[in-house]
């Protein structure tokens, strides 16, 4: 795409309209910076993990985070619950497949779940390999100092963020709920991944200049996320492409 960080800009401008729900299935850390993140960027986060309540939930939300982290038989239970409504429904679900290289089971549901179709699987590189080859439909984006979105024989790279991501717990979770955000405004997954981490990574930037550590950096990780601009965004953005 020729302009990422205005086209991002433009999807960000689209989600503080339309206010998508999205309904997070994540890990016990990270709960309350997903949905503070989500809510800063204009969506309406949804967490519950009572199986019997997703077809309610489902039946709102426009798009799905499953993250694998602290899991537990009966997030197990909502997650396959979940995924199956989504699936059914053709709205986009992502999966943070959270240390599935270490943990047999998780791996297991993980296969699981990539045979429904994932719109994108968000991960360090570890995760990303052991899943890629399950998942060929899915954009696989994988994060770290650069996050890289690839999809059908093509990349994107995103440049931007700040170390001090790397200090807070539950960056990169956020990042998976942010992408199923900009899933629900933009149908290339690839694009919407890319422009999700693009805002992902110069929010950290912007935050940056007003942190004196971790704890700071978090809330004004938070502060930036709720008052980015395209303008802000063409000027920091930072990506190269491939294919
Ligand atoms: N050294 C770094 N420089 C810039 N961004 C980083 C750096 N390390 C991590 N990030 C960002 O922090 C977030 C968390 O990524 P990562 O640490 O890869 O995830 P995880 O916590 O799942 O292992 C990502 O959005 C990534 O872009
Ligand atoms: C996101 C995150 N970061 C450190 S622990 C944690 C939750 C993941 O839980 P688990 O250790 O069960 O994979
Ligand atoms: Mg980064």
């Amino acid at each position: 795409m020729q302009n990422l960080p205005r086209h991002a800009g433009t999807l960000l401008m689209r989600i503080r309209e339309n206010a998508p729900r999205v309904h997070c299935l994540t890990n016990a850390v990270v709960k309350e910076l997903t949905a503070d993140g989500l809510t800063a960027i204009g969506a309406i986060p949804s967490m519950t993990e009572n199986a019997d309540e997703m077809p309610d939930f489902m039946d709102v939300s426009k798009a799905l985070l499953v993250n694998l982290g602290t899991l537990d038989p009966a997030r197990t239970e909502a997650i396959k619950t979940a995924v199956s409504l989504m699936a059914a429904a053709q709205k986009p679900f992502i999966i943070d497949p959270v240390k599935v290289e270490i943990s047999e089971s998780r791996l297991a549901l993980a296969h699981t779940l990539c045979a429904q179709r994932p719109a994108a699987i968000r991960g360090n590189a570890a995760e990303i390999a052991a899943l890629a080859p399950s998942a060929p439909s899915a954009a696989l984006v994988t994060t770290g100092a650069d996050d890289t979105i690839r999809w059908g024989g093509k990349s994107i790279t995103v440049h931007n963020g700040d170390p001090l991501m790397g200090y807070v717990t539950g960056t990169g979770c956020l990042s998976g709920g942010v992408i199923a955000a900009f899933l629900t405004v933009e149908e290339d997954r690839m694009i919407a991944a890319a422009c999700a981490m693009l805002v992902m990574g110069v929010a950290a930037e912007i935050a940056r200049p007003q942190a004196r550590g971790p704890g700071t950096f978090r809330a004004a990780l938070l502060d930036a996320l709720y008052s980015l601009d395209t303008e802000t965004l063409i000027q920091h953005g930072r990506i190269s492409q491939n294919g």
